[in-house]
């Protein structure tokens, strides 16, 4: 009984209970914003390697790996709904976020224990025997996460904004900007840290790719995210839950709509709004409340598309950058290192927007709402894509022409000893030197060809082309064994170079990091980082070293000759099957740049415009509702991705920008509408319109949960008796 009073006290004192301040900012927010830093690195940092583990390590397809990889990321905004309804109806948002970050913590170890290869690789050749095991475990893992990461995501938000006080209102938009800046200053730090970690070797019986580490760090981070939050504990505003107020809502709507449609007949006076055919069964408040929500629902409807283009920049954007150059002289910029310069972009334009930008709008008598500010933030997103467009088109002048479903293309090695008249039927002439290839690819709308070199006798051969393929016509010294070879027919991933070697040497030969090849074999392709290669050359006690300097994207096959040792490898011939990208990776700045511009309009501001426009027990769910959008946007790339498969990128950019700029259309005429609203003041209007002062309402409640706690007691009792 004494507790019970306790609380109750607590619960009447609460409002006035005046948080500690430094500069005017509630301290328990440096708790708030240090969770989320480390909370953000643990995310991003994760999600920066997923898609390569799930391709090198579960060795999945580029589709696959991509469609588990936008699956999961819809989740993680999905369940954003599930932490609303835990923390608004039954263990407040405090106590929220405790629980779900242990889930999440617990997630992120399970997957970094999920790639530690040597687990299930008991012949010890560096790759796990068990992929069932290593995928469901890491399945899990990422359920896990997903559940704690989106959980979380409402209650921090709103959990950082209800520190503040009344009187905070200026300190709670800088909160917003403030917590915005430590959510992009982890996932900067994660995404430059953790590709870095994953290329480190480790393993206890072979050497991997170091994925425990890169995943392993994020887990780490998580759990000093949640001993963080922990430790501000004894500083927190925590409001308690109001009940099951998202069951309430449900049955208010229901009721609301099953009682309007009872007396459809026109003999009923219509009512202002349709909520209010619940009044004759609910609170007046909780009406005023759902409206709100309603309302503030109703305009997220477009939003999911802002996100489907946001999205793009780990997916889409990122495969643009492996057909680009990413030497900018002092360093090199790997293709999905680019993505960094998104979070670097928010560090520096967050500030920019809040002290320079804005302030310099409202000083030019303009009124820029932030309906109007999400509105000019799509349409920056879409300049975006018109950059990305652009960019695509500058790219595609650079592509090879890569043949079509239904053509073959061929290219032709000589490595026979002088040069050669080759005839395909029925009239293709072309005339190679010896180590030396055609030109170019020639491009066949038909399979069957017939090859015939002008040696003596003449030698003539029958080949099938693989259709929708590239292949080489190897003529080795002795041509009558003149054989296909496959080729690439797409850039290599990730930016590297695919490179072969045909041996004109006389024996077996020995290269670096590659097998022994057989006189006039060809080896597979290899892949190689840009930068200076080295490669050594071996024949029993024989050997030389050549080195090249690759660019990205490239495709070479090297001709050794029979001289190779004797003149120092000076003599390999390097036929180039594909060019290095020549556009750079720079020209993705500005298409970055906006993206960014179009993310601190829209994010930044939806966040704070979320929990502003939402009543005080529901904000937690409008937060939820608001990273929903996300979701669905996520959803929609997936979609699109399988259907609307566009013969050309860049059109494809262009029908998203199109989409956009109509979607941001519907959004300014539906915000135009829209009324901005002061909850506290509206439900105090409900309040004394029912004849309740607020001190008063406060009563009526704590006499109804004591009545619930009574009841509760006693049947506890009756439960005992029984
Ligand atoms: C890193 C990125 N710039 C960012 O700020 N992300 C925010 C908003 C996410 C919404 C889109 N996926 C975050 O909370 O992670």
């Amino acid at each position: 009984m004494i507790n019970l009073t306790d609380e109750k006290m607590d619960k009447t004192t609460k409002k006035k209970k005046k948080t500690a301040e430094c500069c005017g900012y509630p301290i328990s927010i440096f708790f708030i914003v240090v969770n989320e830093f480390c909370e953000r690195f643990s995310y991003y940092g994760m999600r920066a390697v997923l898609v390569l583990y799930f391709r090198y390590f579960l060795l999945w397809d580029d589709d696959l790996a991509t469609s588990i990889y936008h699956a999961f990321v819809a989740l993680c905004y999905l369940t954003p709904i599930l932490g609303a309804i835990i923390a608004d109806s039954w263990l407040g948002k405090f106590k929220t976020i405790i629980y779900l970050s242990i889930v999440y913590a617990i997630g992120q170890v399970t997957m970094a224990i999920s790639t530690i290869h040597d687990i299930t690789d008991a012949n010890r050749d560096g790759t796990p025997d068990n992929f069932t095991f290593h995928i469901a475990l890491s399945m899990l893992g990422l359920i896990l996460i997903a559940l704690g990461t989106g959980g979380i995501k409402p209650c921090v938000a709103a959990f950082g904004g209800d520190q503040f006080q009344e009187h905070q209102s200026r300190q709670l938009n800088t909160f917003f900007s403030v917590f915005y800046l430590c959510i992009n200053a982890g996932s900067l730090l994660s995404t430059l840290i953790t590709p870095v970690l994953r290329a480190q070797e480790c393993g206890i019986h072979t050497q991997q790719q170091c994925y425990p580490l890169a995943f392993g760090v994020p887990a780490v981070l998580m759990v000093i995210s949640l001993v963080v939050f922990i430790a501000g504990s004894g500083m927190y505003v925590k409001t308690d839950p109001e009940g099951n107020i998202m069951w309430s809502v449900c049955k208010c709507i229901g009721f609301a709509i099953k009682n309007r449609f009872r007396h459809r007949s026109s003999s009923y006076p219509k009512r202002e709004h349709w909520m209010d055919w619940a009044n004759e069964k609910y609170d007046k408040l909780l009406i005023a409340q759902i409206k709100m929500v309603l309302k503030v629902l109703f305009l997220y409807i477009p939003l999911p598309m802002f996100w489907t283009l946001f999205d793009q920049k780990g997916s889409r954007w990122t495969l643009q950058a492996t057909t680009m150059s990413g030497d900018f002289g002092a360093f090199i910029l790997q293709p999905d290192q680019m993505q960094t310069v998104n979070p670097i972009l928010i560090l520096t334009l967050v500030p920019i927007m809040d002290r320079l930008i804005f302030p310099l709008i409202q000083k030019c008598g303009l009124n820029f709402s932030p309906l109007k500010r999400m509105t000019v933030g799509m349409l920056f997103a879409a300049m975006a894509f018109v950059s990305a467009a652009l960019v695509q088109i500058e790219i595609d002048k650079t592509l090879p022409n890569f043949p079509s479903s239904s053509e073959s293309q061929l290219k032709v090695v000589n490595t026979y000893s002088t040069t050669l008249n080759v005839t395909i039927s029925p009239n293709e002439h072309l005339l190679i030197e010896s180590f030396g290839s055609s030109a170019d690819y020639v491009t066949f709308d038909h399979q069957d060809i017939t090859v015939s070199l002008n040696t003596n006798p003449v030698i003539t051969k029958a080949f099938s082309l693989i259709k929708g393929g590239r292949q080489t016509l190897i003529i080795p010294s002795d041509p009558t064994v003149m054989y296909l070879k496959e080729d690439v027919k797409s850039k290599p991933r990730e930016g590297k170079n695919a490179i072969r070697f045909v041996n004109g040497y006389t024996a077996d030969l020995n290269i670096t990091n590659l097998d022994s090849i057989e006189p006039s074999a060809t080896t597979n392709y290899t892949l190689v980082n840009q930068g200076k290669r080295d490669f050594v050359l071996r024949h029993g006690e024989q050997w030389c070293e050549f080195s090249r300097k690759f660019g990205f994207g490239a495709s070479y096959t090297f001709l050794i000759p029979s001289t190779v040792f004797s003149d120092d490898c000076e003599s390999i011939t390097e036929v180039e099957d594909m060019k290095p990208n020549s556009v750079h990776m720079a020209l993705q700045i500005p298409q970055y740049f906006l993206i960014t511009t179009g993310e601190v309009m829209f994010s930044v501001t939806g966040l704070q415009f979320s929990y502003s426009q939402a009543p005080k027990n529901m904000k937690s769910v409008l937060q939820a509702g608001w990273l929903c959008t996300n979701a669905v946007g996520n959803i929609i790339v997936l979609i699109v991705a399988e259907l609307g498969k566009l013969p050309k990128q860049w059109a494809e950019y262009l029908l998203f920008a199109s989409l956009l700029v109509a979607v941001s259309i519907i959004f300014s005429i539906m915000a135009y509408f829209y009324t901005y609203i002061d909850p506290a003041e509206i439900e105090a209007q409900v309040r004394k319109e029912q004849g309740l002062e607020p001190e008063e309402m406060e009563k009526e409640t704590l006499e109804m949960e004591e009545k619930d706690e009574d009841q509760k007691n006693e049947q506890g009792v009756k439960q005992t008796k029984i």
